[in-house]
């Protein structure tokens, strides 16, 4: 069995003395690299920098639910609704019921980048940019999903942790499909389902979509992790006109906050997901695209997510969705997925891209029928 993660953990940086402290996670979010110990050390109080990353390509991911690896340690308000069972076997349990919230951009932005250390993604695609985050244990009392994770030895944990806090990679496939199909976000109300890092999305955001919005089960991957790739971009885009002058510099900033405005975050399980966006005031109006990767390996989740295209799909809108063959271990995958689309009769299904190289995977896109 091949195991990966894209962060590290270092529980061990208090006895070495470094600046980190005692019980110290560094989370980094890009592809199968870490952080090196020194790089921590030097960057833990600047504000940003940007270096560029190293992004090895292993096909060989593999998914493993764990069942009574859910501890009931777990005290972080939105998990814990979603950690009623003590033993969770893929196939026996239901999506739990995580409650829903927006989480507000920050007002200080420089502090979204603290302890963050920003890379572009090397690629095809337009540049986007992927933070490395350190974790100070201390600043999550109860947020122990990285620490389960491990301990685990699984990327996902049924209920739990979903899997958003690496980047998985159907979600190159599909960014290299958005820049070969010449995909449009201009003008478009944009949902990155699932969303983890938020690369899709970002994308979206780039590409000048009107609205982007930002879901994943997890509120410390929208904290941690969505939110700083956000911001880190909206930065990045900013740098390329380089004036220092004071009120070209306040406009700048503005601007930058303008721009990300049109980005919102939220965590929580799908259907309450599709409750908050659904319900009065909150009511944001359909998506015209929804975007979604490697968020089908569970076919306990197959109804509610078919409900959520459904609930938040515009009538003219369409779901472009990346997939694995099939989710070892836990079951899922793109034909069981596309057998339970056609038996509800609501979605028509049409394969755009057949990648056959390491772990077979696919492309589709759902538009109502
Ligand atoms: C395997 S991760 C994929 C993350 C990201 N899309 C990528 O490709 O890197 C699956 C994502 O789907 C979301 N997810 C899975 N099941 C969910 C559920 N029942 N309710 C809400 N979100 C869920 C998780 O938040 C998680 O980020």
């Amino acid at each position: 069995m091949t195991f990966q993660f894209n962060f590290t953990i270092e529980n061990h940086l208090g006895n070495e003395s470094t600046p980190l402290g005692d019980g110290a996670l560094a989370l980094d979010s890009s592809k199968g690299s870490s952080v090196s110990e020194s790089k921590k050390g030097k960057h833990r109080d600047k504000k940003y920098s940007t270096e560029q990353f190293d992004w090895p390509q292993d096909h060989s991911l593999e998914h493993k639910p764990v069942g009574n690896a859910a501890s009931s340690q777990n005290t972080d308000s939105s998990l814990s609704a979603g950690n009623s069972s003590s033993n969770l076997e893929p196939h026996e349990t239901q999506p739990s019921m995580s409650v829903a919230k927006e989480h507000p951009m920050p007002k200080d932005l420089k502090k979204v980048l603290e302890n963050k250390v920003v890379g572009t993604l090397p690629g095809p695609h337009v540049i986007v940019a992927v933070v490395k985050t350190v974790l100070l244990k201390e600043n999550f009392p109860g947020e122990n999903i990285v620490s389960q994770s491990i301990s685990s030895h699984s990327d996902l944990i049924t209920g739990v942790y979903e899997g958003g806090l690496k980047i998985w990679e159907c979600t190159f496939d599909l960014l290299a499909y958005f820049t070969k199909a010449k995909v449009k976000f201009a003008g478009k109300k944009v949902l990155d389902l699932g969303c983890g890092s938020g690369l899709l999305g970002i994308v979206a955001f780039k590409g000048g979509a009107k609205e982007i919005h930002f879901q994943d089960y997890n509120s410390m991957v929208i904290d941690e992790v969505t939110l700083p790739n956000v911001v880190a971009n909206s930065m990045l885009e900013d740098e390329g006109n380089d004036v220092n002058e004071p009120d070209v510099k306040r406009c700048r900033k503005s601007n930058v906050a303008q721009e990300l405005c049109k980005c919102r975050f939220f965590s929580g399980e799908w259907s309450e997901f599709c409750k908050l966006v659904l319900s009065g005031e909150k009511f944001f109006g359909k998506y015209d695209l929804i975007l979604t990767s490697e968020t089908i390996y569970n076919p306990d989740y197959y109804s509610t997510l078919h409900q959520t295209f459904l609930r938040l799909l515009d009538k003219n809108g369409r779901v472009l969705l990346a997939s694995k063959a099939h989710y070892f271990g836990v079951g899922g995958g793109i034909h069981l997925f596309q057998k339970f689309v056609e038996e509800r009769n609501v979605f028509e299904t049409r394969t755009l891209e057949i990648i056959d190289e390491g772990l077979k995977r696919f492309l589709i896109e759902m538009t109502f029928k």
